[in-house]
């Protein structure tokens, strides 16, 4: 789906947010575990099939309340084959749930590998002259440091399949100035990535302005935030770092336009673990991420507010 159809979930939701699911064993509460691991010992398989149950108890909680979710790959693959069976399935029965899906991947390579992810995460695998969608992503995340040879292979499947990526442009950890903040004949790395995602979009505008290339600028600058939205007109900003990573709702505000659309912020400890947080038991988990995603809604939602004109 392209950037289009995830803003319009956004609109229709009310909720410019996307929930994380980075699951790991010591997330899934124990009444979940225990079963499943009885029946199928200490297994790669038993963990990829607690990660599912997982999932599938979040997504019937949240899958009307929030336009999109946005599995970390990292956390599927630490359980090998098995993990990457439940995200294969999580982003499946998310999909029949009506929720936008972002493989955070942050995949790139030269021109030829590159086809092969983009094939993978939002194309389609030939196999045999038959088409068959591998993992069934709406938008991937990708770095663009490999420059053009890197991303066309990916515009080139959006454009067909109407989907869309989010590429690294600044990202929310703390190193991440040694080598984003530096200067390129007085702009920094980020700007200079930031208008790569303006030319890499430019053809594919819609009906909001923004393109299907996306960036992702991270809560914990916000001032480069504001700096960017001002910047990268029509570039869509993932906005990683709320919550966990220290970023509020102040942080994020001024990655909205004067139409309160432009960004979509991601929470994923903060929603998948509220039940560790506060008084629930392990059996309330996906109430208690729902009490957290309305919460984070109301919060984000108060401050884009204030910014509309
Ligand atoms: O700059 C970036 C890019 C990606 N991420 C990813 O977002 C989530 C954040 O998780 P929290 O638990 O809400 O901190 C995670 O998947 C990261 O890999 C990021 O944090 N920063």
């Amino acid at each position: 789906m392209s950037m289009d159809q995830l803003i319009s979930k956004i609109v229709a939701t009310k909720n410019p947010t996307v929930v994380g699911l980075d699951p790991k064993l010591d997330y899934v509460p124990n009444y979940i575990k225990e079963k499943i691991f009885e029946k199928y010992g200490n297994t790669l398989k038993a963990a990829g099939k607690a990660l599912l149950k997982f999932n599938i108890g979040l997504i019937d909680e949240l899958y009307d309340i929030v336009p999109a979710i946005k599995p970390q790959v990292a956390y599927y693959e630490m359980y090998g084959y098995e993990g990457l069976k439940a995200l294969a399935k999580t982003i499946e029965y998310a999909k029949e749930k009506g929720l936008y899906v972002i493989i955070d991947g942050k995949r790139n390579d030269i021109g030829t590998t590159m086809d092969a992810y983009a094939t993978a995460h939002l194309g389609l695998t030939d196999v045999n002259g038959e088409k068959i969608s591998a993992f069934q992503g709406d938008c991937l995340t990708v770095n663009g440091y490999l420059g053009t040879d890197g991303i066309s292979p990916l515009l080139k499947v959006c454009n067909e399949f109407d989907k869309s990526i989010f590429v690294l442009v600044k990202t929310s950890n703390p190193s991440s100035g040694e080598l984003q903040d530096k200067l390129i004949e007085d702009h920094h790395v980020y700007e200079v990535m930031g208008e790569m995602c303006e030319t890499w979009g430019q053809d594919s505008i819609g009906k909001y302005g923004y393109s299907s290339v996306g960036a992702v600028v991270g809560a914990t600058y916000p001032e480069q935030l504001k700096e960017l939205r001002e910047k990268l007109p029509h570039t869509f900003f993932l906005v990683p770092g709320y919550g966990a990573q220290g970023g509020g709702a102040n942080d994020v505000k001024y990655a909205f336009d004067q139409n309160g659309l432009g960004a979509i912020v991601n929470s994923s400890r903060g929603i998948m673990c509220a039940y560790k947080n506060g008084d629930f038991t392990e059996k309330e988990y996906s109430k208690a991420a729902k009490l957290e995603a309305l919460r984070m809604r109301e919060d984000i939602t108060s401050v884009i507010n204030e910014i509309k004109f």
